[in-house]
């Protein structure tokens, strides 16, 4: 099958961006949420600390009852309790009382100052005091780390155990995430075999299938490896009615450009339709977008830089959406080691390796699966361009998410 439906990178995104689905949301209990991307915007039900809190052992005064305190004339004040952490204070600070407290305790009533003990002398129910206490020392007001009603993480944002921590301080049991929109994973080719199988001559281990559901999971998705089709319409059309069962979403590489064993936009011709076959960009020019029953169906190029580059451009953005993450995919700017010829008339993505602010350019071919591990990203250079200069500015969009 010839390349019937060649489009421009543009074109093959905005029919990327008319694919409407609905993945929907879930609760998932704090355990369950690393990981996973919040679906609305969370507010703080409560100020933290919510109470004023001693942040020191020691004693609780009124500043004022210490403001003549000095080396020569120490103030003394009379200790009248103890209050602990976890407790409610039933001490009360009148005029030149004292309270002993500890670390992380409820400040007593009309205490507003904390003295460390080691800054104090004492003598059974009496502490000498040397130094003047300032209102608010040793005191963590209630709501300074957090207030009620604050925005504590936006849609869209992938927990890590930064914003765990926050939900947890907030008392949050559960909360509310995108469900994973599920991608079935294929690999395609009579030489693709699995780790942990034997090596025969002309066969070579699965890079893509085990790349692209890793990349899914790393975005925040569920990546489901189907299986590898052999070079037979039967296994591949197989494999896709599978993939049709468990995924929102089917992902191909390999079996994509035009070669008499390339049977994948066939075969999606068959079961559904194929919308675009072919994008004007190197590498990753054999790229199928098609659609089975309302799901998006990619083929992917077989070569892995391809593969991946190719996954970058258009299943992340598709799967980010789903996310409620759009706009996450990053960009840097970085000037170019050395003089790097293009190919005329293609837009490219060369990949580039970053040291500093200097991108460095991996020129192994795409074939090549050690052109995307040390690449750190991509640089786009646009179809009119046929070189760029050492030293030039140029965008790189990184392979990370
Ligand atoms: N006559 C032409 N031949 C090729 C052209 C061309 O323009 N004219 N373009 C080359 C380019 S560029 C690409 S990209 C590939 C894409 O072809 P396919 O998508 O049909 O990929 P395959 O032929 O199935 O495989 C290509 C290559 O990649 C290896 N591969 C495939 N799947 C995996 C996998 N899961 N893990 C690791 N490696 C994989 C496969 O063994 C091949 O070596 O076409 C070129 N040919
Ligand atoms: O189109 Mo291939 O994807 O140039 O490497």
């Amino acid at each position: 099958m010839a390349f019937l439906k060649v489009v421009s990178l543009e074109e093959a995104i905005s029919i990327i961006n008319s694919f409407r689905l609905e993945i929907g949301f879930e609760e998932v209990t704090l355990d369950k949420a690393l990981g996973r991307i919040v679906a609305e915007d969370i507010y703080s039900p409560l100020d933290i600390p919510p109470f004023d809190r001693s942040t020191v052992d020691g004693y609780a005064v009124r500043a004022e009852d210490t403001f003549m305190a000095s080396e020569a004339n120490p103030v003394e004040l009379k200790v009248i309790g103890e209050v602990h952490a976890g407790e409610q204070p039933s001490v009360k600070l009148s005029k030149g009382e004292a309270v002993y407290i500890t670390t992380g305790s409820m400040m007593p009533e009309n205490a507003n100052a904390v003295i460390p003990f080691e800054d104090v002398e004492r003598e059974g129910d009496i502490i000498r005091i040397y130094k003047p206490a300032y209102p608010g020392l040793g005191v963590m007001k209630k709501g300074t780390d957090i207030k009620k009603g604050q925005l504590l993480i936006r849609r869209g944002t992938k927990l890590t155990f930064k914003e765990t921590a926050l939900l947890s301080a907030a008392g949050f049991l559960k909360v509310k995430v995108f469900k994973k929109p599920k991608v079935a994973v294929i690999s395609t080719g009579n030489e693709i075999v699995l780790p942990g199988e034997e090596l025969r001559p002309g066969q070579i281990y699965d890079i893509n299938g085990r790349a692209i559901v890793d990349a899914v999971n790393e975005l925040g998705g569920e990546g489901i490896f189907v299986g590898i089709a052999r070079d037979d319409r039967e296994s591949l059309k197989k494999l896709i009615l599978q993939a049709l069962e468990v995924g929102d979403i089917i992902v191909i590489s390999g079996g994509a450009s035009g070669g008499i064993k390339d049977l994948t936009a066939s075969v999606i011709e068959e079961l559904g339709e194929v919308k675009v076959h072919g994008i004007a960009i190197q590498p990753g020019k054999p790229t199928i977008i098609g659609v089975i029953n309302g799901k998006p169906v990619f083929g992917l190029p077989g070569y892995p830089t391809s593969c991946l580059t190719n996954f970058t451009l258009l299943v992340a953005p598709l799967l980010l959406r789903l996310l409620g993450r759009e706009g996450k995919i990053k960009k840097v700017k970085a000037k170019i080691k050395h003089k790097v010829f293009s190919v005329k008339g293609r837009r490219q993505f060369l990949p580039v390796k970053l040291e500093g602010d200097v991108a460095v350019p991996i020129l192994k071919g795409s074939g090549a699966v050690t052109s995307f591990v040390e690449a750190d990203g991509f640089v786009e250079i646009p179809e009119n361009v046929e070189s760029l200069d050492e030293g030039e500015e140029v965008t790189v969009t990184l392979f990370s998410f």
